[in-house]
């Protein structure tokens, strides 16, 4: 996926939000979006989604499936979570929300009107509904406000996971939440500019181990004559830049096994 020269403003008269914005997304990315508020993060986010369109400069190469969670999940809507989820769940052609809805421990959330939802709880219908399709983009705005802990220590490695997948992963974040994971590339926008800081992070300490089975023949999926499978076993955090980088060189991950 690729932003040539994207800028973008509300109004015809107003400053601009975003200038002259140029980056390049690979599939297995995972970007935390810095910036202080009022900087843009969440009009990027949308132009990212293809909610709003940039004002010049072109977006190219999006997924067909993206997942969106906006920063406030609008619970204006007269369901309950499980009606919601089930429409969204129809809407994206029978996607399984349930996994999700129990990996966010949200069994005590079902039954209740989306009006009536903390915010902490509504913020998690709105990533139900974001990852519940595979998107092949995931668009995350403050990804851990407001949520408790056990949820926010499950989300670096579901964005590993979606990552792993072939999807990118893009959150704004204040927090830092997602710097358990030693790959995460940053971007930040500042006046207007988007800028990528090339400081890796700190690798975490102890990540369980992923291990996955590579064919090194370029690029066919099947085995073939002349060909070698080889075992590879990485930090899972390590995983989404381990798949990049041999995508990248063309080679093909047979099948990904978390084995910690
Ligand atoms: N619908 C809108 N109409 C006009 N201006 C807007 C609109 N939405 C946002 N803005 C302006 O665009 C700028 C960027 O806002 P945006 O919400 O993208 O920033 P942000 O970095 O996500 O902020 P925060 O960290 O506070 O969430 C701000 O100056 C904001 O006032």
């Amino acid at each position: 996926m690729r932003l040539s020269k994207v800028s973008f403003r509300y109004r015809r008269r107003d400053p601009f939000v975003i200038e002259d914005a140029d980056a390049q997304l690979e599939p297995g990315d995972v970007i935390e979006l810095t910036g202080v508020n009022g900087a843009g993060k969440s009009t990027l986010l949308r132009l990212l989604a293809g909610l709003t369109r940039p004002s010049t400069g072109s977006i190219a190469g999006r997924p067909q499936v993206v997942g969106f969670a906006p920063d406030r999940f609008p619970t204006g809507q007269p369901f309950t979570v499980t009606a919601y989820l089930r429409h969204m769940s129809r809407v994206r052609g029978g996607a399984r929300w349930e996994p999700w809805a129990e990996r966010l421990m949200m069994g005590h959330l079902l039954s209740v009107p989306l009006g009536e939802l903390s915010k902490g709880s509504a913020h998690k219908v709105g990533l139900v509904q974001a990852l519940m399709a595979e998107p092949g983009l995931l668009l995350l705005d403050e990804p851990f406000a407001g949520l408790d802990v056990d949820t926010r220590a499950a989300l670096p490695s579901i964005a590993a996971e979606v990552a792993a997948r072939g999807g990118m992963v893009i959150a704004s974040d204040h927090q830092g939440g997602l710097r358990s994971l030693p790959a995460v590339r940053q971007w930040s926008l500042v006046d207007g500019h988007l800028k990528e800081s090339t400081t890796a992070f700190a690798p975490a300490p102890a990540q369980p181990a992923v291990s996955a089975a590579a064919a090194a023949q370029p690029p066919a999926p099947a085995a073939e004559a002349g060909s070698a499978t080889v075992a590879v076993t990485v930090p899972a955090a390590e995983l989404p830049a381990f798949l990049a980088r041999m995508r990248g060189e063309g080679y093909h991950a047979r099948e990904i096994e978390e084995t910690g």
